[in-house]
C-alpha cells in the first residue's frame, strides 16, 4: 500500500545498533516540553530503518499524524468509490478532527519511538537457524522425511498476501521433489490463518480493478491448482483458528489434525465473496449438502470437534499435548514404506482430478465478478475502518 509522506519511503534495512540507539535518542525525546521539529523529522528518518513492516493500520496511523503535524486538519474532499487506497488514508487524516499540530507531532514521534523498540527487540527469533533460505513469508523445514511448510506472519494472524500465496506455491514445489514422505502446512503464533490478507484487495490503483481481479483469479487457479496435483501425502496440523481459504483447501488434504483451539470459519457471503478451494465441491461431498451450506452459505462457525464429526478434521487433540502428539504420529507415518504411500495417493486423486480443475476454474470466474461488487468493497473497507470483525 503507497502512503504518502514519511511512510512513503519506507524501506527496511538499518543495522540493529543503529536502529537501538535512534530509538533511545527518540525516545529521550519525550520531554514535557513536546516533540521538537527536529525529533520530528529525526522520526521520519527513523521509519526508514524499520526492519520489520508494522503493518497497514500502523502505517495510516503515521500517514494520518503525518498529514495532521504537516498540514493541520483534513479539509480536502473525500475520495471517490472506488479509490479505495486514498479513501482509507483521507479516512484515517479526518478521524484526528481538530487535533492541534503540536500533538499530532508529539504523538507521531511517540508512536515511532514505540514501534523502533519493538522492531529491535523482535530481531530475533526462534527458528531462525533452521529457516530455509529463500523464503520471507514461510519458515520451511525438513526433518525425518517430513517437509514443514509454516505460515509466518502471526503478528497478522498469518493472513495469506499475494506474497505468501506464491511462496507456498514454490514451498509445495520443491516439497514435490525433494526426499521428504510428508508435507505438513501449519502456523506460526495463535492463529492458524486468517485466511485471505484483506489487504490484497486495498493496493489496486483506480481504474485498474477489473485487471487486478482478473490477476488475482489466476492466482487463486494456480494456488489451489497446486493442491489438487500435489503428488505426497499432505497434512494440515491446525494449531489455532482457520479462516477463508486455509479451510476450503482443507477438503484438498489427506490428513486435517487439529488443537482443540482451532476453529473453522468460512464467512464469504459475510464478504460479499463466494466458496473457493473447491470447497462448493468437496465440503457436500464430506460434510453433506445440509452442513456445507451453513458453512459455506450462512457462515457457520464450527469448533474443532464439530469439524471433526463431520468428517472436515481426521481428528482432534487437546491443546496441551497437540504438537507432542501430532508429530509422533507423523514420524511414526513418515517411516512407512515411500512409494507405496505416493502411489496410493495418486490411486485416490486421481479418480477425482479433472473434476477438481473444472470446479477449482468454475469457482475463480464466479469470484472474479464478486471482487468487483459493491458488497465486497463494502466488506473489505468496514474491516480496514474496524466497523466489522468475524
Ligand atoms: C487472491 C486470492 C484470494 C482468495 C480469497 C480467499 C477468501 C478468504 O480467505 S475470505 C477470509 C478473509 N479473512 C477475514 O475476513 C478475516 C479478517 N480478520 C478478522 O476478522 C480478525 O482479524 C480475526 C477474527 C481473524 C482476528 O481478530 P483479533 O481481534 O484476534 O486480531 P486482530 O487485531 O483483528 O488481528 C491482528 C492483526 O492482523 C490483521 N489481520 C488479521 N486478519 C487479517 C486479514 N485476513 N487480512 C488483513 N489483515 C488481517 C489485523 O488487521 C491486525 O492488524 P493490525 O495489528 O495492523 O491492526
Amino acid at each position: 500500500m503507497a502512503l504518502a509522506g514519511a511512510v512513503r519511503c519506507w524501506r527496511p534495512g538499518a543495522g540493529p545498533s543503529s536502529l537501538q540507539m535512534q530509538a533511545l535518542s527518540l525516545h529521550m525525546s519525550k520531554t514535557a516540553m513536546g516533540a521538537s521539529q527536529k525529533d520530528f523529522e529525526s522520526a521520519m528518518n527513523q521509519v526508514k530503518l524499520l526492519k520489520k513492516d508494522p503493518g497497514n493500520e500502523v502505517k495510516l496511523k503515521l500517514y494520518a499524524l503525518y498529514k495532521q503535524t504537516t498540514e493541520g486538519p483534513c479539509n480536502t474532499p473525500r475520495p471517490g468509490v472506488f479509490d479505495l487506497i486514498n479513501k482509507a488514508k483521507w479516512d484515517a487524516w479526518n478521524a484526528l478532527g481538530n487535533l492541534p499540530k503540536e500533538t499530532a507531532r508529539q504523538n507521531y514521534v511517540d508512536l515511532v519511538s514505540d514501534l523502533s523498540s519493538s522492531d529491535s527487540s523482535s530481531q530475533v527469533k526462534p527458528e531462525t537457524d533452521r529457516k530455509q533460505p529463500g523464503y520471507e513469508t514461510l519458515v520451511v523445514t525438513s526433518e525425518d522425511s517430513i517437509t514443514k511448510i509454516m505460515m509466518n506472519r502471526p503478528a497478522k494472524k498469518n493472513a495469506l498476501t499475494i506474497q505468501m500465496y506464491r511462496e507456498i506455491m514454490l514451498a509445495l514445489e520443491a516439497a514435490s521433489k525433494d526426499d521428504s514422505t510428508i508435507i505438513v502446512l501449519t502456523g506460526n503464533g495463535d492463529y492458524y490463518s486468517s485466511g485471505n490478507d484483506l489487504m490484497n484487495f486495498m493496493n489496486t490503483p483506480p481504474g485498474e480493478m477489473e485487471k487486478e481481479a482478473k490477476n488475482g483469479a489466476i492466482l487463486l487457479r494456480d494456488f489451489v491448482g497446486c493442491f489438487i496435483d500435489f503428488p505426497k501425502p499432505l497434512v494440515a496440523v491446525i494449531n489455532g483458528p482457520a479462516v477463508g481459504i486455509s479451510v476450503t483447501i482443507l477438503g484438498l488434504f489427506d490428513l486435517v489434525y487439529a488443537s482443540d483451539r482451532a476453529t473453522f470459519h468460512t464467512p464469504f457471503t459475510h464478504l460479499g465473496q463466494s466458496p473457493e478451494g473447491c470447497s462448493s465441491y468437496t465440503f457436500p461431498k464430506i460434510m453433506g449438502q445440509a452442513k456445507a451450506a451453513e458453512m459455506l452459505m450462512f457462515g457457520k462457525k464450527l469448533t474443532a470437534r464439530e469439524a471433526c464429526a463431520q468428517g472436515l478434521v481426521t481428528e482432534v487433540f487437546p491443546d496441551s499435548t497437540f504438537q507432542k502428539e501430532v508429530w509422533t504420529r507423523l514420524k511414526a507415518y513418515s517411516k512407512l514404506p515411500r512409494n507405496a504411500l505416493h502411489i496410493s495417493k495418486q490411486s485416490i486423486r486421481n479418480l477425482e482430478k479433472e473434476k477438481l480443475h473444472a470446479v477449482n476454474a468454475e469457482e475463480n470466474s464466479v469470484l472474479q465478478e464478486r471482487w468487483l461488487s459493491d458488497e465486497c468493497m463494502n466488506a473489505v473497507m468496514s474491516f480496514f475502518s474496524r466497523k466489522a470483525k468475524l
